[in-house]
């Protein structure tokens, strides 16, 4: 993490690259004076309207390079917003996430023209570039060749790096044929810096402005090539660990690429992304540049027709930006990519360098069809757009823009060209592909990390209120069981009741005791007016922290609300089940007396029945008594009495 570095605006050697003669000599070069019927190779998009679709199809007719007899006047307002952005309709709020909406923004510089040769080419102003027989082209700027790269950057770096900070990915790219000039613009010399240095300075200088203000920064920096439609990280060395030393005696000479080629990867967790690129993390200007050197050291470069040290490589520095609200530990992050293509050229006489030549422009074809795949179907009707097809899978290069290309990053390119004569048709490409470029529109999203970290924050308490939830059914379940088990099982589950009843009594006040906590601030007026006399920052930093307590309040009151119903149910629970015994107790007592009434009844039949037993057992004796004879006492001794006849 980065809270404050100072910047030293010291160039290394390593870092540059040699300036050319013609530019040493002051050379310039010389503009047109007559006013041309002109043929545009597209009329170029006024940029002034807030709704870009609607201007383009306003527009006057294009026309290309091949229907030279379209003439235009080619002229077109455009518009510059107080950001300094050139070429941003908007930048719009969708809910609560901002959105960039512009076109790709494009420039173009000129080379400094080489001592006594003749161009027709002519820069009249600082928009507007005009061809003898071709016309008049409009951008968002063109440079002329006196422009140096400071100038180029405050027009199309420094605006990038403002919107890098408010968490937008942004990208620039230089474009054009070989020895025209992306090396100096991205890379720049000793005597005049390049956007890439003049970007990382900028870039550490508003970490060390706003570190103060409750922020702290990293930066990572990766560095990949393009060669042969092979990626390579040229930041990855197999006898060298990071961190880089800052101080002493760092040769970037003795480390060396460990040159394993780097595969795409396209899903739909991470997009696009390149596996096994190394990022590393940088603290000032001068350790990213030394990345940077080193990377450049392994760039491969080579002699062509029209450039002794040709860039024989497409190349990116990208520069991530992570930013970390200290407050609320929330992140943003945003990436500046700064992309030197390699130029396109014409066969070339040495075997390797038409082979390197045939990947080169076959990549850069691609990248000229995706464009103006873009570009028409930006000015086509945004249903038909939806359904074209745009061939990102062509080339390595197309695959690894696809995601800025596609609204991931602000975009912006710099088309370099030469204007001399023999040049002709190269340059004319290169303005045609300047020219598909303006059209494409763009709408991008910052990258809002807040929003997720919000919606990671709801999940993680919806999880926790789903845990809550499963403990209270499991607890419930566990007594449920209890009671309905053996008859010792109540006196069990009326006391878990009734200890739960007084674990939600404490949790109830304990959140009544929060509440009370968190309203004080916010109700307090003086500490309201205290809120309003600090500065805007200060107030706006106490606002969002009332606004955390408030809808904490709320939470808490949510929480207490629920606690209370729970509170209510369980105590109605808890009546019920001590009602329960008594109605049973009642119910077996009149089972009791019922009971007893039935025994009372059987015994009164008991007695009836004993009463006539003994009533049938007297009769029994009695009879037996009257049938048993009597004694002979008048005849002879031995008679029995007759019954009937006594
Ligand atoms: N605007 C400029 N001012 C001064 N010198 C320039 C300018 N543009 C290019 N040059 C010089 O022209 C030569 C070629 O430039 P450079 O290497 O930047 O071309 P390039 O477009 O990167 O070529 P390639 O695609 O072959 O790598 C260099 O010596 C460079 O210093």
């Amino acid at each position: 993490m980065i809270h404050k570095s100072p910047t030293r605006r010291t160039i290394p050697r390593s870092h540059q690259t040699p300036q050319s003669p013609a530019l040493r000599s002051g050379m310039s070069l010389s503009l047109g004076k007559r006013k041309t019927s002109v043929t545009p190779l597209t009329t170029p998009v006024s940029v002034t309207s807030s709704n870009s679709r609607r201007s383009r199809q306003n527009s006057p007719t294009r026309s290309t390079i091949s229907s030279p007899t379209r003439t235009s006047s080619g002229s077109s307002s455009r518009g510059k917003l107080s950001d300094g952005l050139v070429n941003v309709d908007s930048v719009l709020r969708n809910g609560s996430t901002p959105l960039y909406r512009g076109t790709i923004s494009v420039s173009i510089r000129v080379k400094p023209p080489e001592v006594n040769s003749k161009s027709l080419w002519s820069v009249r102003g600082d928009h507007t570039i005009s061809h003898e027989d071709l016309g008049e082209f409009t951008f968002d700027n063109v440079f002329n060749p006196q422009a140096d790269n400071s100038r180029v950057y405050e027009e199309i770096g420094k605006p990038l790096i403002d919107k890098l900070f408010q968490g937008f990915n942004a990208i620039i790219f230089a474009y054009g044929m070989t020895g025209s000039g992306k090396t100096f613009t991205m890379s720049g010399t000793a005597d005049d810096a390049g956007l890439i240095l003049l970007s990382v300075e900028q870039v550490f200088a508003l970490i060390a402005a706003e570190s103060r203000e409750h922020k702290s920064f990293a930066v990572k920096v990766s560095y990949l090539e393009i060669y042969n439609e092979k990626i390579y990280d040229l930041l990855s060395y197999q006898d060298f660990k990071p961190p880089l030393p800052t101080h002493g005696s760092f040769n970037p000479k003795s480390v060396h690429s460990s040159g394993t080629e780097l595969q795409i990867r396209d899903d739909a967790k991470h997009g696009v992304r390149v596996v096994g690129l190394t990022d590393q993390q940088v603290h000032s200007t001068d350790e990213l540049m030394k990345w940077i050197a080193i990377g450049n050291k392994n760039r491969r470069t080579g002699e062509t027709d029209y450039n002794t040290r040709s860039s024989r490589s497409h190349t990116i520095v990208s520069v991530a930006l992570t930013c970390t609200d200290l407050l609320t530990g929330l992140e943003t992050n945003s990436t500046l990519s700064l992309c030197d293509l390699a130029g396109s050229e014409r066969a070339a006489g040495q075997q390797e360098r038409r082979k390197e030549g045939a990947f080169i422009n076959k990549s850069l074809l691609a990248l000229g069809t995706v464009i103006s795949k873009l570009s028409a179907g930006s000015t086509q009707a945004s249903s038909n757009f939806g359904n074209s097809h745009i061939p990102y899978r062509d080339s390595k290069l197309t695959r690894i823009l696809q995601p800025a290309l596609s609204g991931d990053s602000i975009v912006t390119t710099i088309c370099t060209i030469d204007t001399k004569a023999d040049a002709m048709s190269e340059t004319a490409n290169t303005i045609r592909f300047a020219s598909r470029a303006k059209n494409v529109s763009m709408t991008v999203k910052r990258n809002e990390v807040e929003a997720s970290a919000e919606r990671e924050k709801s999940l993680h308490s919806l999880k926790r209120q789903i845990d809550e939830q499963q403990e209270v059914i499991c607890e419930l379940k566990r007594q449920q069981n209890i009671y309905h088990g053996n008859g010792s099982g109540g006196d069990l589950g009326m006391d878990a009741l009734r200890r739960e009843n007084e674990a939600l009594k404490s949790r109830l006040q304990h959140c009544e005791k929060l509440l009370d906590k968190d309203d004080t601030p916010v109700q307090d007026e003086q500490f309201l007016e205290i809120v309003e006399m600090l500065p805007t920052a200060i107030g706006a930093l106490l606002e969002s922290k009332i606004q955390g307590l408030e809808s904490q309040l709320r939470e808490y009151r949510f929480h207490n609300a629920r606690l209370e119903r729970k509170l209510a149910d369980a105590e109605t629970d808890l009546c019920t089940r001590q009602q329960q015994p008594t109605r049973a107790s009642q119910d077996l007592q009149r089972l009791l007396r019922e009971q007893e009434e039935e025994i009372m009844e059987l015994r009164k039949g008991l007695t009836r029945k004993n009463k006539m037993l003994e009533a049938l057992q007297s009769a029994k004796r009695l009879r037996e008594g009257a049938l048993r004879p009597l004694p002979l006492e008048n005849n002879g001794g031995t008679g029995y009495r007759v019954p009937g006849k006594l």
